[in-house]
């Protein structure tokens, strides 16, 4: 079954009046970052969104969250037009937007709080999704008093105690040292083996992209467009020796083919680095 489909999404930026920029030589005041994507997520599979720097995976990300419009085309959510924040989906950034003031439990109880959630209920899911992240005793730190990796499990319980139909995820480890990094992959991968949500992760990491993925969707540079989706039939569950394995290297060496040639052309087009006029 599709859970979100973008059809024929694309995406301009109108820059301010007097300000312009170069796109292949031309001086122009708009920017197209998506042009006419399409894009299909079936249920309860875990895409990750691999790009070069630029071709709009977070635009494309804030359009399926209904945070940003499409200047052309759509997306749906179970064949619904998303046109505003859905309380089906969830999002998890890279920096941990967690409320200082607040405590662990505090921040995660937050996202059912908005939803009109009564305090027990609040307290006990909260609570629950704090231990399945192995939080059990830091409820009443405050994120100042968290290492960053506890600061982004506690995004991710706050993320998970709504029961999203459809987690959408921005670089959230890319801020992470890379042990880190690779601990919270398997946390991630453990819960999502049991609740089997649909995610959507957006990363700059080729093996974080394959070890996580059901499907790779590979970007174009900019303007963006889907290159190619790689199909990631590692066995699951898995376990993080699997990168060692020549099935892995297969597909990560498979995934940096594709996306080569378009890093390449990204690190070419200076436009979106210019300055604006
Ligand atoms: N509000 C905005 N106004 C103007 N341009 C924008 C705006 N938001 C994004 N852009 C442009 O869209 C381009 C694509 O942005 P986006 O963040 O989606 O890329 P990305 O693929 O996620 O890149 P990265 O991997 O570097 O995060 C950016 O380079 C930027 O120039």
């Amino acid at each position: 079954m599709d859970r979100i489909v973008a059809t024929n999404v694309s995406k301009t930026f109108q820059l301010k009046p007097g300000q312009s920029v170069l796109v292949d030589g031309v001086e122009t005041n708009a920017i197209t970052v998506l042009d006419g994507l399409d894009l299909t997520i079936r249920k309860g599979e875990f895409i990750t969104l691999v790009g070069p720097s630029g071709s709009g995976k977070s635009v494309l990300l804030d359009i399926i969250a209904g945070l940003t419009a499409a200047t052309e085309g759509d997306a749906r959510i179970d064949g619904q037009l998303i046109q505003a924040p859905d309380p089906r989906m969830a999002y998890v950034f890279q920096q941990y937007a967690l409320f200082p003031w607040r405590t662990a439990l505090e921040n995660v109880e937050y996202a059912l709080e908005v939803r009109g959630a009564g305090r027990t209920e609040r307290r006990q899911k909260a609570r629950h999704f704090l231990n399945i992240f192995g939080l059990g005793g830091f409820e009443d730190r405050y994120p100042a008093q968290l290492s960053g990796g506890m600061q982004q499990r506690v995004a991710i319980a706050r993320a998970l105690t709504t029961d999203p139909e459809v987690l959408l995820m921005d670089e959230p480890f890319a801020a992470l040292d890379a042990q880190t990094r690779d601990i919270l992959q398997g946390e991630l991968l453990r819960i999502w083996e049991e609740i089997k949500t649909t995610v959507v992760f957006v990363t700059h990491s080729i093996d974080e992209a394959v070890f996580l993925a059901d499907r790779v969707v590979a970007m174009t540079a900019r303007p963006g467009l889907v290159k190619e989706i790689i199909d990631i039939d590692l066995p699951r569950p898995r376990a993080p020796e699997i990168r060692n394995t020549p099935e892995f290297s297969v597909l990560r060496g498979r995934v940096w083919e594709v996306l080569r040639d378009e890093v390449t052309k990204a690190q070419k087009d200076w436009a979106l680095a210019s300055a604006t006029h």
